[in-house]
């Protein structure tokens, strides 16, 4: 090896225990990730890579952290006899504090979850680490110990760490001496993990796993030594990938497995990506993109401190993680690289929020994105249909979000339907339009907090008698959505639970003429519950939207839905209290016998049909006890 780690330690050792999680996922790993071991070099590649790219980025603005080396790169060499793997890095390298804290804890949002969904079942837990990405832990896959010599650019070649573990429960860390800035792994092969002593082995798994990395990645040159008749190692460094960004290449240069590989270093997804875009922008604004969406959500996507965001380099040199500022936030999903050829090397996040240039890019994303999806909503149905499990929600958070491009993505929604089973959100507002009745002008839905509830919802009566479609929305930004896009195609979007439901234009002639005969016949009805509840309804009247139930509430067109103001509530936010419609059914036999009931009865009944009603509609009675009371009282009183 050129680096020399030397072992003359300054101090004495110390010893730390790993945090708990990390020795479960160390435990794991081992034992579910060995039938996809050789993944550590991908891992401890990208780490490398990593760490080349900060120091660069330091060094825009501290020049002196290149110590005089600014050729970048990756090294791997192997001893036989020690049967060890070596990896170096010249990079940014590691103080003892950063060792400590970054080789012995995961510091990441998402990590409870994680644990949280473990099943014990070694293959699902396999795929369930590989999301949540392993890096630097996976060398104990083949390693029973790891060795990291490691010195942070800008420090004395005296106060270089050493770390080192058996990956059990605790590792060392040491001050040591490191001639070289940078950091060097070394892995000591597990017993049976010889076959990775072998300089065709290691070529072949980094050209499939590390192509795309854009810094050299050398080995030793091999040569035929004809005396031992076997290949041996020189002291002459090549390249064993091109060592370009990938991004910079011609899309005609780049193999679907190569744009794969870079998803997982970029993503740090053990999974391939679903689909990806990538361009060069000119005009304006000069960029490449290669954005990727990936198949499934990470565990914090719900996380208000989860990474999201794109990589920022700027012509070619990295700038930041997670650059969120370079994509709308209901894209946040969206994984991969922007390189802008116009924004300052020393741009900050605060710059970016204000920059014309970044607004430039954050449409140009969106509107690339967009066409991703419509691609892939068109032609590979079945790969929509899971992004939209994994990220549909997120997506809908657009319709409010980015109002010029709000029609592409109304088109891209899915919804729940009376026309589909088990409430899969397959249903876009096209379908839906398609198949709208003569005479119909209007997108109709229900919200509720669940499909069950959706389906069952009184308001759907009239709509299934008449064999309307109506959208079942469940998910809690649906009513955030509704707020937002008020119509598609030129027809509005209306809640069947809100009052002045305008079925008119489907009515027939027979129908309307009942309407008003209804209306005469309930009326003295109709004013005694009104009476009965003064202070609980704001109107009670008669409707022939119910089928089967005795009545429903409904609310005005323009008030807060009871489902919003339920989430609010539970939200712990201020709500209006909104008093509800009573509408009754007057073919209901129940309707029939409260007409019929005694003064001393009548409120008993009055409450009774409310309070039901407003269970129906998935409400919280105020008083349920009373509600009890009184249904036992009724019964008794038969
Ligand atoms: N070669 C290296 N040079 C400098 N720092 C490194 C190197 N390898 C790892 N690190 C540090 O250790 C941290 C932990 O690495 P690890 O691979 O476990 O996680 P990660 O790369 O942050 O994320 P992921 O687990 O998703 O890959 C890194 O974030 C980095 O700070």
């Amino acid at each position: 090896m050129t680096e020399q780690a030397s072992s003359a330690t300054a101090a004495p050792a110390e010893t730390l225990g790993f945090q708990a999680e990390v020795k479960q996922l160390l435990h794991l790993m081992i034992h579910s990730l060995y039938s996809n071991k050789e993944i550590f070099l991908r891992e401890l590649v990208s780490n490398a890579s990593d760490a080349c790219d900060k120091l660069r980025f330091e060094s825009i603005d501290n020049p002196a952290l290149l110590e005089g080396d600014s050729e970048l790169r990756i090294r791997i060499d192997f001893d036989k006899d020690a049967r060890t793997i070596t990896l170096s890095d010249n990079g940014i390298g590691l103080s003892r504090d950063e060792a400590v804290a970054n080789l012995g804890t995961i510091a990441r949002s998402g990590t409870k979850e994680f644990f949280s969904r473990l099943t014990g079942d070694k293959q699902k837990d396999a795929q369930l680490i590989g999301q949540f990405g392993v890096g630097f832990y996976s060398s104990f896959i083949v390693a029973d110990k790891v060795t990291v010599v490691s010195r942070r650019a800008g420090l004395p070649a005296d106060q270089a760490v050493r770390w080192e573990s058996d990956g059990q429960g605790e590792f060392s860390v040491a001050q040591v001496e490191k001639a070289d800035r940078g950091t060097e792994v070394t892995l000591h092969l597990r017993a049976d993990e010889d076959d990775f002593l072998d300089g065709w082995r290691l070529r072949s798994v980094l050209r499939r796993y590390s192509d795309h990395i854009s810094l050299p990645i050398q080995m030793r040159k091999e040569d035929y030594d004809a005396e031992k008749s076997e290949q041996v190692r020189t002291d002459e460094w090549e390249s064993v990938n091109q060592a370009n960004a990938l991004w910079t290449r011609s899309k005609s240069d780049v193999t679907d497995e190569q744009y794969r590989e870079f998803y997982k270093h970029v993503s740090h997804d053990f999974q391939d990506p679903a689909a990806w875009t990538h361009n060069r922008v000119e005009g304006r604004s000069e960029y490449t993109q290669l954005l990727y969406i990936p198949k499934q959500a990470p565990f914090d996507m719900w996380d208000r401190d989860a990474r999201r965001g794109v990589k920022l380099y700027v012509k070619r040199v990295f700038i930041m993680d997670d650059a969120e500022q370079l994509l709308p936030s209901y894209l946040r999903f969206v994984r991969g690289v922007i390189d802008s050829a116009d924004l300052p090397l020393n741009v900050s996040r605060e710059i970016l929020q204000e920059s014309r240039d970044v607004r430039a890019i954050r449409e140009g994303s969106a509107k690339r994105i967009l066409s991703l999806l419509e691609d892939l909503a068109e032609n590979r149905q079945d790969d929509y249909a899971a992004f939209w499990a994994e990220f549909g929600q997120v997506l809908k958070e657009g319709t409010g979000e980015d109002p010029a491009n709000q029609e592409r993505i109304a088109k891209l929604l899915r919804f729940a339907s009376t026309s589909t089973e088990g409430g899969a959100q397959t249903v876009s507002l096209a379908d839906y339009v398609s198949r709208m009745k003569e005479g119909q002008d209007k997108i109709y839905y229900v919200t509720a907090d669940s499909v069950a509830a959706a389906s069952a919802s009184p308001h759907l009566e009239i709509f299934r008698k008449k064999g309307l479609e109506v959208l079942l929305l469940t998910d809690r930004v649906d009513e955030w959505m509704l707020s937002h896009l008020r119509e598609f195609d030129g027809k509005p979007l209306s809640s069947v639970a809100k009052g002045g439901l305008d079925l008119e234009s489907l009515a027939d002639d027979e129908e309307k003429k009942r309407q008003t005969e209804v209306a005469e016949q309930f009326k003295p009805l109709v004013e005694r519950l009104q009476t009965a509840l003064a202070d609980k309804v704001k109107e009670v009247r008669v409707t022939l939207r119910l089928v089967d139930s005795p009545a429903c509430v409904v609310v005005g067109e323009h008030e807060l839905s009871p489902h919003l103001l339920r989430m609010l509530k539970n939200a712990g936010q201020e709500a209006p209290e909104v008093k509800p419609v009573l509408e009754i059914n007057p073919d209901h036999a129940l309707v029939a016998r409260i007409r019929d009931a005694q003064d001393a009865e009548f409120g008993d009944w009055a409450n009774l049909l409310l309070d039901q009603a407003l269970l129906a509609d998935g409400a919280q009675l105020a008083d349920p006890s009373a509600f009890v009371k009184r249904v036992n009282a009724l019964l008794l009183a038969r």
